[in-house]
């Protein structure tokens, strides 16, 4: 038997304050480098997600094995946190992490000196970290096209390298903004680095502990956008958020501009308010991967025509989340095409049916970006615990807006 939530809303219109989950990619940077600068670092805000709390109970532990579960930060971080520590660890994770690839940092590490194993399938997960004996190389030629996490995993441990690093990325460079992110982490606890063209330049330096506050999640508030378009009314609160951010998924207040919500930055945060849709719109998520799936979900239910690009790495996260997008939109009977490599197309969905039920394939957002459709019609997520990866309290948050939620065990 499947669990299933079964979700529906009486009025369609929507109010309410909702304090969301802190960002679990400001979180998982801050406990690496608090863990890399040694002494008293205090991190605020600290994300309920399962990605945080797991990174912080392994590294406030000392297994042997590290099973980085679903989580594709504590993966690539971790990986290269253990081999310039020079701790000899075993690294696995779920089925799905297993069958994301990790060539690229495990290349780059073995390069700097690290002795890494691959245990089953080369280039993937499990790893067995064995040693690290400084090559004494400090320019290397990195791939920017894959993941932007195995950039980051390298730029968090540079200032440890005795002759520093500098990172030459490769091709084109994808989630840029988490890039980014990365080095104003890093220079919030003192370790500075330049960024030019493509070129990364982190000297030898030590880190200073420090407080850091964790913002909470814009990948978390684009379901509340998606919510406020669909509604006939609405007024949403989202505290704490602010028009400067580190997190790049701050694009979805001009995305979201487009698709009928209006975005006021106040002093407590931000307040969304309904404003005319466009009816054809067009959106690269080159730096902003993790909101494709909140635009696909919601344009399927608003019947407005998407063409999307940018979205190369959707194939390798928590599922194809491509392929898992394509079966999902036909069940509101539209259908999500390639029409040529790497651009995507989709038209306007007219729903009839009374009920729809969507698959989540392991992955949060799937749940999380179909969810926000039963604001027209009742709709079944499937495996609903997902949600946990990344926003835990995802299903109480709807409750508290009027959303009937029933669990169906
Ligand atoms: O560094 C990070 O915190 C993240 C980077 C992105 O991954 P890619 O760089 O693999 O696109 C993003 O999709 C993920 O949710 C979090
Ligand atoms: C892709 C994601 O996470 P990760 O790659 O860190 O598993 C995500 O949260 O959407």
């Amino acid at each position: 038997m499947i669990k299933t939530v079964t979700l529906s809303h009486p009025t369609g219109v929507l109010s309410g304050t909702i304090n969301l989950p802190a960002s679990k990619s400001e979180a998982n940077r801050a406990l690496i480098i608090a863990a890399l600068a040694g002494g008293n670092s205090t991190i605020e805000n600290l994300s309920e997600a399962n990605d945080t709390q797991l990174l912080n109970r392994l590294l406030q532990r000392n297994d042997q094995t590290i099973d980085a579960e679903d989580a594709g930060t504590v993966m690539r971080f971790l990986t290269a946190y253990y081999a310039v520590t020079n701790q000899q660890k075993v690294l696995t994770g779920t089925d799905r992490m297993c069958q994301r690839p990790i060539k690229v940092l495990v290349d780059a590490l073995r390069d700097l000196g690290a002795t890494i194993d691959y245990l089953q399938e080369e280039g993937y997960p499990p790893l067995q970290i064995k040693g690290f004996a400084y090559s004494g190389k400090n320019h290397l030629k990195v791939r920017g096209d894959i993941s932007s996490q195995y950039i980051s995993a390298l730029l968090m441990i540079a200032p440890l390298l005795p002759d520093g690093l500098e990172l030459e990325l490769e091709g084109k460079i994808g989630s840029r903004p988490y890039i980014e992110m990365t080095l104003a982490l890093m220079q919030h606890f003192g370790a500075t680095a330049t960024f030019e063209d493509t070129t990364i330049v982190v000297p030898n330096q030590n880190y200073k502990p420090a407080t850091f506050l964790v913002e909470p999640d814009w990948s978390a508030a684009s379901y509340w956008y998606s919510l406020v378009a669909l509604a006939k009314e609405a007024e949403i609160t989202l505290p704490g958020l602010r028009k400067e951010s580190h997190q790049g998924d701050r694009a979805i207040v001009e995305i979201m501009y487009r698709l009928g919500v209006y975005t006021e930055f106040t002093p407590e945060g931000i307040r969304l308010t309904k404003k005319h849709c466009e009816k054809k719109v067009a959106f690269d998520f080159t730096n902003c991967p993790d909101l494709a799936q909140t635009i696909v979900a919601l344009c399927a239910a608003l019947g407005v025509t998407l063409e999307m690009t940018g979205v190369e790495s959707l194939r390798i996260k928590e599922t194809d989340r491509i392929q898992a997008l394509q079966i999902e939109v036909l069940g509101m009977e539209t259908s999500l095409n390639e029409m040529s490599p790497g651009v995507f197309r989709m038209e306007p969905a007219i729903i009839t049916k009374r009920e729809l039920t969507f698959r989540t394939y392991k992955d949060h957002r799937m749940a999380m970006a179909f969810a926000p459709v039963a604001l027209l019609e009742p709709v079944q997520i499937q495996d609903p615990d997902v949600v946990r990866k990344s926003y835990p309290r995802f299903w109480e948050d709807l409750e508290k807006v009027g959303f009937e939620v029933v669990n169906n065990e």
